[in-house]
């Protein structure tokens, strides 16, 4: 079975420093997979490489089968590859329900209507919709964190891409982000998730990808990821932040 996602020797530099050294890397479809690491290890990097917004200086990249590298997060998330910010992204101007729309009339399937009911229902589901008129600016930080939650999914995305969704999130709303998590995994959707939250990786991951210094250096469940030295080295050697 090809994967869903397939990335093969994915390499970046900025300027002298190597970001990411020939990262190879397969997700199958429906996977739930935490990418952890030390600060400054590449997740980012490589999160922005796969949703479009850096180029690579080397290697390949494949989505459902065909190449992806260079292709515009616009298209991308046409394909189906929705991802998140770890600083929030919304538009703080319009009101909730037209960020919602922005990011549903992108979609030339949807007709407004459509979009509208649409953007209702996954505002309800996601607690937001007595705000839906609200200006974005007046949300809360949780709650601005939900709406881009209810962005992505505006579009039907097959592959979501979280970069650090429980930054400065009280435990009960980081909860309530753990069930809205697993429902999409469990409807189908491959869910790749950056966080130094470690409780929540091996809580909600079956599958834990470590990076250290732009190197893959361990692959494995939850169970093997603990305990392998190259991680704990990883994180608690005195040449990294411990995150
Ligand atoms: N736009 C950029 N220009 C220059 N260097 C960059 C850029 N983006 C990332 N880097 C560098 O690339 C390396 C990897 O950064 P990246 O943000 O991918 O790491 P990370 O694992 O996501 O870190 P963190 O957990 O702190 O978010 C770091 O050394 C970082 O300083």
């Amino acid at each position: 079975m090809t994967p869903q996602l397939e990335i093969s020797g994915l390499t970046k530099r900025f300027g002298g420093l190597t970001a990411l050294s020939h990262i190879d890397m397969a997700v199958d479809g429906g996977e739930m997979l935490g990418l952890i690491g030390p600060n400054g290890s590449g997740k980012t990097t490589l999160l922005n490489i796969v949703s479009g917004y850096y180029d690579a200086n080397g290697g390949t990249l494949s989505y459902e089968g065909a190449p992806i590298l260079g292709r515009s997060p616009h298209e991308l998330a046409r394909l189906g590859i929705g991802r998140s910010f770890q600083v929030t992204k919304v538009f703080r101007r319009l009101s909730v329900l037209d960020n919602m729309m922005v990011a549903g009339l992108s979609d030339w399937r949807a007709h407004r209507k459509e979009a509208e009911e649409r953007a209702h229902a996954i505002l309800k589901d996601l607690t937001l919709d007595r705000l839906a008129h609200a200006p974005a600016s007046s949300l809360s930080g949780g709650q601005a964190k939900l709406l881009e939650f209810a962005r992505i999914m505006m579009l039907t995305p097959k592959l979501v891409l979280l970069d650090e969704p429980f930054g400065g999130v009280h435990p009960e709303l980081k909860r309530f982000m753990h069930d809205h998590i697993r429902a999409w995994n469990e409807a189908g959707v491959t869910i790749v998730l950056i966080s130094h939250d470690m409780g929540s990786i091996f809580g909600l991951c079956r599958r834990v990808v470590t990076l250290s210094y732009g190197d893959i250096i361990c692959d494995g469940t939850p169970e093997e990821t603990r305990n392998d030295p190259a991680v704990l080295d990883a994180y608690l050697g005195d040449h990294h932040d411990a995150a």
